[in-house]
């Protein structure tokens, strides 16, 4: 079966799949506090959703990653990591992995590295208890600490996400990565992206640009811009005094769409060619009109693959908001 290639040449290795659009907890930058979420039929199911990732890697996708709203509050999620373990075991597949906010892996991290995950992205803002509260509303910060042990205690490497949020988490920058440092996990910050009407807060408001970030790390560390590319879009830095590695995902001040790899599937079987674009096809159909063949799902696949943007339109330069999106990044995973 031949590769996957877009309009502008790039090969697309990488798909990421929302598993749900539900959470446990409502992130102010992500979601409003009541969210509508998708009635149960509209979902795929776990069988749908195996025999969708499968046709993708059987069209080259050698990483998947598993994300949602909150990929391990749906219900019996595993059943599908270990279904997916069988194309690592074949090495049609090189990585399958999970972005997760942390809060169920005291229970999850095991049976996932029993399933052939070695590395999980993990959410976290902040250090502080009661600014953990206010910033993901519902969660609870012990919870993802116990889950980022378990992690650890079952082997897997972790990499945190912090989303840099202005008058937030600022003061909490050389803590968090101390904290890493120590825990010899990887940190990477993230800029608030226009995803989704959020209620009353304000996104200008929060976004911090990481180019300040950067600026402020170079008062205490010799920052070092380093070439490594790991496939996403994260450019990376080491602090020299430390050899800590940091990690920065620009898409405001730097794009980086020139190289980009993926393509997201949502919980309802909707393929976005890209993060920061309205285009999107149904793969749905094809996949319940026709459920022992799968070439008309491969043909829409290849449609819409062929639609795949350059990239996307977000812009914070004139003090207002522009290329929001109407939908919000728990929709299709980030
Ligand atoms: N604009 C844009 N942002 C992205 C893209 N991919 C990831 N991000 C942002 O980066 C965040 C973190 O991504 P992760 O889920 O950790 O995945 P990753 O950065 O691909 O992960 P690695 O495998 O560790 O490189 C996402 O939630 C998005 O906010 C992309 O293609 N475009
Ligand atoms: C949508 S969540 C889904 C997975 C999981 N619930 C989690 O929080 O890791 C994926 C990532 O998107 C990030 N995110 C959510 N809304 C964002 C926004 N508006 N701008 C930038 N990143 C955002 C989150 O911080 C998280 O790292
Ligand atoms: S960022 Fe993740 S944990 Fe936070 S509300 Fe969105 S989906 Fe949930
Ligand atoms: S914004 Fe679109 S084109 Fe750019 S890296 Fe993200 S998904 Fe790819």
């Amino acid at each position: 079966m031949s590769q996957l290639i877009d309009p502008f040449q790039r090969a697309i290795t990488y798909l990421r799949v929302s598993v749900t659009d539900r959470c446990d907890f409502r992130c102010v930058y992500c979601m409003s506090e009541n969210m509508t979420f998708l009635p149960k039929k509209e979902l795929l199911t776990l069988e749908e959703l195996d025999r969708l990732c499968s046709a993708f890697i059987g069209m080259g996708v050698k990483k998947l990653r598993i994300t949602g709203g909150e990929p391990l509050v749906r219900k019996g999620i595993m059943t599908f990591f270990e279904g997916m373990s069988r194309h690592l075991d074949s090495g049609a597949l090189s990585e399958l992995t999970l972005t997760t906010n942390g809060s169920q892996l005291a229970k999850f991290a095991r049976p996932l590295a029993d399933a052939g995950v070695r590395r999980i992205n993990i959410s976290l803002d902040t250090l502080d208890e009661a600014k953990f509260a206010e910033i993901t509303r519902w969660g609870r910060l012990a919870q993802v600490l116990d889950g980022i042990e378990a992690a650890q205690a079952a082997g897997l490497r972790v990499k945190i996400n912090t989303v840099a949020l202005k008058g937030f988490n600022e003061d909490e920058l050389f803590t968090l990565a101390d904290w890493c440092a120590r825990k010899d996990m990887d940190l990477t910050f993230i800029e608030v992206m226009p995803m989704g009407d959020i209620g009353n807060e304000n996104r200008l408001g929060q976004y911090w640009s990481l180019k300040d970030l950067r600026a402020r790390l170079a008062e205490r560390f010799t920052v070092t811009d380093l070439a490594e590319r790991t496939g996403g879009p994260a450019r990376y830095v080491r602090l020299e005094e430390t050899g800590q590695k940091i990690g920065f995902i620009t898409p405001l001040t730097h794009n980086f769409c020139e190289s980009c790899n993926r393509v997201r599937i949502t919980c309802t079987g909707e393929i976005y060619t890209c993060l920061g674009q309205e285009g999107k096809s149904d793969l749905r159909a094809p996949l319940r009109r026709h459920p022992e063949d799968d070439a008309p799902l491969q043909d829409a696949i290849r449609a819409a693959i062929g639609l795949k943007p350059r990239g996307h339109d977000f812009d914070y330069s004139r003090q207002e908001l522009g290329g929001q999106m109407s939908r919000h990044m728990s929709h299709t995973g980030g």
